[in-house]
């Protein structure tokens, strides 16, 4: 097994070289102050350099010839190794390939280009056939993945997110200049920067709420930040989504109930389409057929409300006959109470998410 050989630069900008089978686990060790005797008076520590060595026997081999090094020729093969890596900042850093990652992550390889974008997971494999599927680069650890982005995205579930934000400190307190961007449903900005303890300065964090059709370019996004959340980080933001769908500015507090409708809403719609395939079915249609015409028709549905502004029960009525086929098919809805459905659906989502911002 691949063992490593790791160079960290500490808080007071010496070096200490180490090897681990896992380079960041082992450096969020030191920075719980466990590492290292000489680390611990230096926190926080960044990884600066990381070599690959067959096993375990070469990499301390290799870690003695390095600590015999002086400080300048170490720093030197520092420099190489971050030339080698890109010293240009990328654009945009995701952390989690998950189902909403993923689809942010095809949008934004076409916004601002695969070169630009760096991703990772704790799941290696999963981001890796994605990087290898889309062109853009998988990096191992989520400390890795924000040094190397202007722009980082967090795309965990909101469970996870206070140990992945955690685990970004030493990077943030080495790299100030670093946009923070929580996909999570539910978690405030104000409670995402309480988990960057020990930085002595405030990084930028918007919260973005996306949905799945992001990944074909017809997603409906919000955007927000604080009050004084810099013009260019929203812009930023806004061009690693151009290519996502429809992205629009929201106030903090609207962010919750925009997540019931727009987040949760197309898993409401899909069962709608699959259902109402499933009539097809039953009166005759062959089952392919019939999704692509439900699906086709709920398309074009949304994109009249969309684009005549005319008030969807209007279009209903546009539709429905007098004492045609429409209005049998609309009372029978009416009697199994759909739209209260559809109502108390978001209700129950839009609560949850409240509560999932609690976890
Ligand atoms: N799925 C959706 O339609 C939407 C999801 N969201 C938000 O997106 C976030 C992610 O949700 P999904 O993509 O659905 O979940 P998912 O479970 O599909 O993806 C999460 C990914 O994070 C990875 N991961 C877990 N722990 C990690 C760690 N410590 N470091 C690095 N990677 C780690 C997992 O391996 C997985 O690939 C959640 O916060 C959710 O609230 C927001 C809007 C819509
Ligand atoms: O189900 C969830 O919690 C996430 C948030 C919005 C859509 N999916």
């Amino acid at each position: 097994m691949a063992y490593w050989v790791y160079i960290l630069r500490c808080a007071d900008g010496t070096l200490y070289t180490g090897i681990a089978a896992d380079v960041d686990k082992r450096a969020a060790v030191h920075n719980r102050g466990r590492g290292a005797k000489y680390t611990r008076s230096r926190l926080p520590v960044e990884v600066v350099y990381r070599e690959a060595c067959p096993d375990k026997g070469a990499a301390l081999r290799r870690e003695y010839r390095i600590k015999q090094l002086s400080r300048p020729q170490k720093l030197a093969l520092i420099s190489i190794y971050q030339r080698k890596q890109g010293s240009v900042m990328k654009k945009v850093a995701f952390i989690g390939t998950g189902n909403m990652g993923g689809a942010l992550i095809q949008a934004a390889c076409q916004a601002v280009g695969p070169d630009q974008v760096v991703i990772t997971d704790r799941d290696a494999a999963r981001a890796q056939t994605l990087a290898d599927q889309l062109g853009c680069t998988a990096v191992s650890g989520n400390g890795e993945a924000a040094r190397q982005a202007e722009y980082v995205f967090l795309c965990v579930k909101p469970q996870v997110m206070a140990g992945v934000v955690g685990e970004l400190v030493p990077v943030l307190a080495q790299q100030r200049d670093k946009v923070l961007v929580t996909i999570a449903a539910g978690i405030r900005i104000a409670t995402l920067r309480g988990w960057l303890e020990g930085l002595d300065y405030a990084p930028a964090v918007l919260r973005i709420m996306p949905n799945t059709p992001a990944s074909i370019g017809m997603g409906m996004l919000a955007l927000t930040g604080e009050p004084e959340a810099r013009e260019e980080h929203f812009q930023g933001v806004e061009d690693i989504l151009a290519k996502a769908g429809r992205v629009e500015r929201l106030s903090e507090n609207q962010m919750d109930a925009f997540s019931a409708i727009a987040g949760c809403g197309p898993a409401f719609v899909y069962p709608f389409i699959e259902a109402l395939a499933d009539g097809g079915v039953k009166v005759g249609l062959p089952r392919q057929q019939a999704m692509v015409y439900a699906a086709q028709m709920v398309l074009g549905s949304a994109a009249m409300v969309l684009e005549t502004g005319k008030h969807p029960g209007q279009l209903k009525d546009e539709v429905c006959s007098p004492g045609g086929s429409t209005i049998a098919g609309v009372a029978v809805l009416e009697e199994k109470a759909f739209r209260s459905a559809a109502i108390q659906a978001v209700e129950a989502a839009f609560h949850k998410t409240v509560e999932l911002g609690k976890s």
